[in-house]
């Protein structure tokens, strides 16, 4: 029987431990989805998907993922993809990216698919960067997926330094085509998602060369495959690149061209061009080729937000179900969740996870009135955007990356398992940290738009700062942390804003000492980079105020808001050197700052369970519950851990017979051996 409680799902047959922390809870589940998922509408949809997803059959895992060699993954999730495919446009509405997103990961998991890429970064380029006709030739093929395509920019030598590419797209002019060269072994396109084994065509990025002259990195369509019998293309070598830390079930690869010849109008050329005779006709602005990248960067907050979410709804609730080691009550062993240390690890990164969600739909909101406006020609919104999320995606991903290591270590030994799921979340997350931009890189680039923004302040043009760095030109007054939210935010303007300075200052000093500009950026990198992190770190506390400044339901207010102080007082308490060093912040506040933390933690403690249910994670979508399968294992919502993990156990192909090869080949001779 199934009892609903505030929303919360009280199943018979639960484990009485998490009953426990559901009936305790003091807020609605449903209610906090809403403001999760943005509204009533999009939370009920995520569960309905989730709901009609477990009813059919054939878009459950065939087997446990972990126990699968990589050629059964790449099968595996083929098979998974192509059969949702059937299914997708009765399941979802077609248009919709968030709920192709949500089903997607609930049926194909962390491992990856051959047609992820082809979604998310064969499509959008195409529709960037792609001319009408460009659209009209390709872009319905694409959707219907009659074709399959992947986006190739990085090579073995060069992935960061777009500017430095080696492979070329030389325009002949007899025959109006472009030639694609791989000049060097360097300069073999690697990594692509999908390129290796699936994908027919390929938006490749390449150097254009005119007469002679580099006009630096476009796009291109190339057709690498032959359409009927997938075999590569005479002048295309592809292949795959082995196995990686996590994405086994998607096949990463590589291509070289050898004097491959395309049409001039395979050039992408919504924005830029190559005439018959050769002139090249600039874009407005000139990173255009560089806005499929915002697009990406934009949406990964979110992304990385639920990663850790997932990994933390698997940690809290073994949590509470994990009896370990006693408190006052020495008849009972206590819920490791009661322990302050496994809240201090635990609930920060809750809070984190909400805070990357919350800022993620501000992030998207303005990545797609950025494209309205690059739609009717206007590009000034670029230069802010680009800094904006170079910054966010370097943070994110590595707090998400040590978020779910904690969740990991939460989850004691069992979370060593490949039964927690954990260990493939964190290996698919922390790819983050290195693609779309890997972090210090990103970092750096953030930190250009804040040394130019401390120098217009330093110039006495505090008017010209944009809204987002228009706190480098305030003034520093004290703040008392008592008074609430607001001070916090000063006090964080005030680290950030100083390290800004600081940062640029020495800057300015090593060129005035007659070190190049370039050696000196490098000199002080380290610190411009500390500038970048607070800068984005304060970006994502004040998007957190005004997500929960927003809503009007006063149970989630007030769980928000203890959530919230809980991100504040952590935050400010991880960068408190910067403001004690000069100081701004005093001893008392600092001791202020812990006693609040750890009030916060004691709060937030009964409705930890219901604060990660509300992410309304299905049990397939944590790998925590296969059709078919009995096993499955730490984060299960009905919290039997323990029969499950020894369901697991027994399922290892390890088991499926009593003597091994290994043994009766070599440690049995061994022991013979050793008798004589
Ligand atoms: C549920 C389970 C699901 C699982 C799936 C989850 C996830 C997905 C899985 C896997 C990942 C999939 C795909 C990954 C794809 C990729 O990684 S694609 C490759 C991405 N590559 C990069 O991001 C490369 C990074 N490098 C760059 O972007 C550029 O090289 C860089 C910006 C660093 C430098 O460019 P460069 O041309 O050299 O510029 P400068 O440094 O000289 O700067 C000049 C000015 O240009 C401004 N600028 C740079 N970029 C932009 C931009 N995009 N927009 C606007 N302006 C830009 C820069 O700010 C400088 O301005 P100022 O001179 O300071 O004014
Ligand atoms: C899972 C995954 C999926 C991917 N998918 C795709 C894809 O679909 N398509 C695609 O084209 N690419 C893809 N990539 C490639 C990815 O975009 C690149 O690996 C990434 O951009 C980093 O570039 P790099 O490998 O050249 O790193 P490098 O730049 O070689 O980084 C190595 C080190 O050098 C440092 N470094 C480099 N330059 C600087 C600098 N200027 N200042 C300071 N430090 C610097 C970095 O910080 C880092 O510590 C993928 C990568 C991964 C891991």
């Amino acid at each position: 029987m199934t009892m609903v409680f505030l929303n919360k799902e009280i199943r018979d047959g639960d484990n009485p431990d998490l009953t426990e922390e559901r009936k305790t809870a003091t807020f609605d589940t449903n209610k906090m989805a809403e403001v999760i998922y943005g509204s009533e509408k999009l939370a009920r949809r995520r569960r309905e998907i989730s709901q009609a997803v477990s009813l059919i059959p054939e878009l459950a895992d065939s087997k446990p993922l972990p126990f699968l060699s990589r050629n059964e993954k790449i099968l595996e999730s083929t098979r998974k993809v192509t059969a949702l495919n059937e299914h997708l446009p009765r399941l979802i509405n077609m248009n919709d990216e968030d709920e192709a997103w949500h089903i997607h990961s609930e049926v194909i998991g962390f491992e990856g698919n051959p047609l992820a890429l082809h979604h998310s970064l064969f499509i959008p380029p195409l529709v960037i960067q792609g001319s009408d006709e460009q659209h009209e030739k390709w872009l319905g093929r694409a959707k219907r997926r009659e074709i399959i395509g992947c986006y190739a920019q990085t090579e073995l030598g060069h992935g960061s330094n777009i500017r430095k590419l080696e492979t070329t797209a030389t325009y002949s002019l007899s025959t109006q085509e472009f030639i694609l060269h791989t000049p060097t072994i360097n300069a073999l396109k690697w990594w692509p998602g999908a390129l290796g084994k699936s994908s027919n065509h390929a938006v490749v990025v390449a150097s254009l060369i005119i007469k002679e002259q580099n006009y630096g990195p476009h796009l291109f369509m190339v057709q690498i495959r032959d359409e009927q019998s997938h075999e590569p293309l005479p002048g295309i070598a592809v292949g795959d690149i082995g196995p990686k830390m996590a994405f086994n079930g998607a096949d990463n690869g590589f291509l070289g061209f050898n004097n491959f010849r395309i049409p001039r109008g395979n050039l992408l050329n919504r924005h830029c061009n190559v005439e018959v005779d050769g002139t090249y006709v600039r874009p407005p602005h000139d990173k255009m080729n560089y806005a499929g990248m915002i697009r990406v960067r934009s949406r990964m907050a979110a992304e990385q937000g639920t990663f850790m979410a997932q990994a933390l709804t698997i940690a809290v609730r073994y949590s509470a179900v994990r009896r370990q080691g006693f408190l006052e009550n020495k008849s009972q062993e206590v819920k490791v969740l009661d322990y302050q240390t496994q809240q201090h690890r635990l609930f920060p990164a809750i809070a984190r996870s909400y805070a990357f969600i919350f800022c993620g739909f501000e992030t998207i909101q303005k990545y797609e009135t950025l494209q309205n406006e690059m739609n009717s020609g206007n590009v000034s919104l670029m230069a802010d955007l680009h800094a904006l999320t170079s910054g966010i995606k370097s943070v994110v991903t590595y707090q998400t990356g040590e978020g779910i290591e904690q969740a990991r270590m939460a989850c004691g030994g069992h979370g060593y398992s490949m039964a927690s799921y954990i260990s493939e979340i964190y290996g698919c997350a922390i790819g983050g940290c290195t693609y779309e931009g890997e972090n210090m890189v990103m970092l750096l680039q953030l930190a250009r738009y804040l040394v130019k923004s401390v120098e217009l302040a330093m110039r006495g043009k505090p008017g010209d700062l944009g809204p987002m760095v228009a706190y480098l030109a305030y003034p520093d007054i004290k703040v008392d942390l008592v008074t609430g939210p607001e001070a916090y935010v000063k006090m964080f303007q005030h680290i950030s804003k100083r390290q800004s300075i600081k940062a640029t200052e020495k800057f300015h000093r090593k060129m005035e000492s007659g070190v190049s500009r370039d050696e000196a950026w490098n000199q002080c990198a380290v610190e411009l980079t500390r500038a970048s992190r607070l800068h984005t770190r304060l970006y994502i506390i004040e998007t957190f105020i005004r997500r929960v400044d927003s809503i009007e339901d006063l149970s989630i207010k007030m769980v928000l808001t203890d959530l919230m102080n809980l991100h504040l007082n952590y935050e400010l308490l991880d960068v408190a050197s910067y403001a004690l060093e000069d100081g701004f912040m005093s001893s008392t506040q600092m001791g202020f700052i812990k006693n609040q933390l750890y009030s916060s933690l004691e709060k937030i403690r009964p409705n930890a369970v219901s604060l990660v249910d509300s992410f309304q994670f299905s049990d397939l979508q944590l790998r925590s519950n296969l059709l078919n399968f009995l096993f499955q294992v730490l984060g299960r919502r009905d919290g039997h851990v323990y029969q499950n993990l020894f369901e697991w156990a027994k399922s290892s192909p390890l088991n499926q017979t009593e003597v091994l090869p290994s043994v009766t080949q070599y440690l049995k001779p061994m022991m013979e051996k050793a008798k004589l």
